[in-house]
C-alpha cells in the first residue's frame, strides 16, 4: 500500500505538456537500457554518467521551448548576431538521486542557479508496504519569474515531487516550470500533473508500464539512489 495525500495546490486544475523522448528512436534508448540492464547498472560510475548523459538530452530537448533574444558580436572578419537564451533559469534537484541529473542540466545551462531539496522515501514503522514522503532541507533563490527546472529521475507515486513543489512555494512562484525525469509511471505523472499549471511541461526518458505494491515503477531499474551512491540506513 502507497499513502496518499491531498495538497491543496494554488495554481489552477490543467494538465502538463508531456513530452517521452523515447518515442522517437535516439542514443537515449541506449543510455536507457544501460540503466535497466542489472548486468550493467551496478557500476556505479556507469549509472551516475548515464543519468548525466541523459539529463543532458532533456536539457537539449527542453532548450527547443526556451525563449531566446537576437545579440550582436563580431567575428574576427565581421559583424553577425546569434539568439541568445533569454530565462533566468533555476534547476532545483531533489537529494539524492537528483545529482547526476543536476550535473547534466548544469552541462548545458552553464549560467543557471541551483536549488536543492531533500526528499526520501521513510518507511512506515507500522506497515512494511506503506511509506511517508520526508522532506527536511530545502536550500533555493528566490523562484519569483524564474523558470524552475525540477529535477528528479523517477517519478513513480509522484508524491515526492508533490511534496518538493509544495514546499518550493515558500521560495516564490516561477514563470513556468520545467520537470525533467529519466523513467515515470502514470500514477506518478497524472498526480504532480493534477497540480501543475497549464504552462508546465514534462520532459521524460520514458513512461513504464505501472507501479509493485512498494510504489516501485515495473520495469523500471531499481532504485536510482542506491544505484548511484549507495544503500542508505
Ligand atoms: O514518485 P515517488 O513515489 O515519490 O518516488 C520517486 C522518488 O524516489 C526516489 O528517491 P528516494 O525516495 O528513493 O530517495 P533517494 O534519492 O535518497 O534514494 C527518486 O529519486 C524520487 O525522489
Ligand atoms: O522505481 C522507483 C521508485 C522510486 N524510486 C526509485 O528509485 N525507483
Ligand atoms: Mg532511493
Amino acid at each position: 500500500m502507497v499513502t496518499t495525500f491531498k495538497i491543496n495546490y494554488f495554481w489552477e486544475k490543467i494538465d502538463m505538456k508531456i513530452h517521452d523522448i523515447s518515442k522517437s528512436n535516439s542514443i537515449l534508448n541506449h543510455f536507457l537500457h544501460q540503466i535497466r540492464d542489472e548486468s550493467i547498472q551496478s557500476d556505479r560510475m556507469k549509472f551516475r554518467r548515464n543519468i548525466e548523459r541523459i539529463g543532458e538530452i532533456l536539457s537539449y530537448e527542453m532548450s527547443k521551448t526556451l525563449e531566446f533574444q537576437t545579440k550582436k558580436f563580431h567575428t574576427p572578419l565581421s559583424a553577425s548576431s546569434y539568439e541568445s537564451l533569454n530565462e533566468e533559469i533555476v534547476v532545483c534537484s531533489i537529494l539524492r538521486a537528483g545529482i547526476p541529473l543536476h550535473t547534466g542540466v548544469l552541462n548545458y545551462f552553464d549560467d543557471a542557479d541551483s536549488a536543492f531539496v531533500s526528499a526520501y522515501r521513510k518507511q512506515s514503522e507500522t506497515s512494511e508496504d506503506d511509506f511517508d514522503i520526508v522532506v527536511e532541507y530545502l536550500s533555493s533563490p528566490n523562484l519569483e519569474d524564474k523558470t524552475l527546472v525540477l529535477v528528479d529521475p523517477m517519478l513513480a507515486t509522484g508524491l515526492s515531487m508533490l511534496n518538493v513543489l509544495k514546499a518550493l512555494k515558500k521560495v516564490g512562484t516561477p514563470k513556468s516550470i520545467h520537470i525533467l525525469s529519466v523513467i515515470g509511471a502514470q500514477p506518478g505523472i497524472d498526480l504532480v500533473s493534477n497540480y501543475l499549471p497549464e504552462h508546465a511541461h514534462l520532459w521524460i526518458g520514458s513512461i513504464d508500464e505501472r507501479l509493485n505494491e512498494k510504489g516501485y515503477i515495473i520495469p523500471g531499474l531499481g532504485d536510482a539512489g542506491d544505484l548511484a551512491y549507495g544503500k542508505k540506513m
